[in-house]
């Protein structure tokens, strides 16, 4: 395809989302043709998606549900979003995609991170990330973060016990040896510009790599 598939990554309050969105403004004022979207959801089916699983109140959600159901989410996505933005030739930036599975649900709720994979493989046929990011933070800074960020609703998952969002960042640990290539990693308790300024130099090392995406 001709666009290029970046993602990121990271456990809760990493500060994913806000430098996706400056990052994203940066190359739209460089004239690139940027798709900012998130998981799960990004799209009508897959934002509804995410209300079912992430609902605090949904604390009967069986484990494997959990996974299916965020799968599910990829799945519609990717299809009604992702892969015809890449068709084009655009630079999609994703916040989360299958390596939270990996993380979350694989090795987390230890469901076993081949085992998601396997799922997700159904979900997303090959269509792998070219690269992504991964925020690396201490949890308690992350939830700290988060507890301050005003207007943030507190989810399902923000509300796991400490232990599990070690067990979430010990998931990624494992996933950067896995996938040494792919994943590249980011100290993300760093001051907001420091890691900005790395995320930007590394987009830009890749953008560089591919030629046909300047408007
Ligand atoms: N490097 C930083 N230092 C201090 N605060 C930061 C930094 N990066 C982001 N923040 C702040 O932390 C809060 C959480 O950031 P953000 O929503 O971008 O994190 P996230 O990784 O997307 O979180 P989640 O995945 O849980 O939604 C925001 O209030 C944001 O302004
Ligand atoms: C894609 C995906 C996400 N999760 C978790 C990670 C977070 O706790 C929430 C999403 O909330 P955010 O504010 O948008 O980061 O869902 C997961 O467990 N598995 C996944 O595949």
């Amino acid at each position: 395809m001709q666009g290029l598939f970046i993602t990121i990554e990271g456990p809760e309050g990493a500060g994913k989302t806000t430098i996706l969105q400056k990052l994203a403004e940066e190359l739209e004022e460089k004239k690139f043709n940027v798709v900012l979207t998130r998981e799960p959801g990004g799209i009508q089916i897959s934002e509804q998606i995410r209300q079912v699983i992430l609902d605090p109140n949904h604390t009967a959600m069986d484990s494997r549900t959990e996974a299916l159901l965020y799968a599910a989410a990829r799945r519609q996505h990717l299809i009604e979003k992702v892969v015809p933005a890449l068709e084009r030739g655009s630079i999609v930036l994703c916040d989360r995609f299958i390596d939270s599975s990996l993380a979350y649900q694989g090795y987390a709720r230890g469901l076993g991170i081949d085992e998601i994979f396997t799922i997700n493989q159904f979900a997303i046929q090959d269509l792998m990330p070219d690269k992504t990011l991964y925020f690396d933070i201490e949890p308690e800074m992350g939830l700290k973060r988060i507890e301050k960020h005003k207007g943030r609703e507190i989810n399902r998952l923000d509300l796991e016990e400490l232990d599990f969002h070690h067990r979430v960042r010990e998931g990624y640990k494992t996933l950067l040896k896995m996938f040494p290539n792919r994943i590249v990693e980011i100290d993300a308790s760093e001051p907001f510009e420091t890691v900005y300024m790395h995320a930007k130099r590394l987009v830009e090392e890749i953008i560089a790599k591919k030629d046909t995406l300047r408007i």
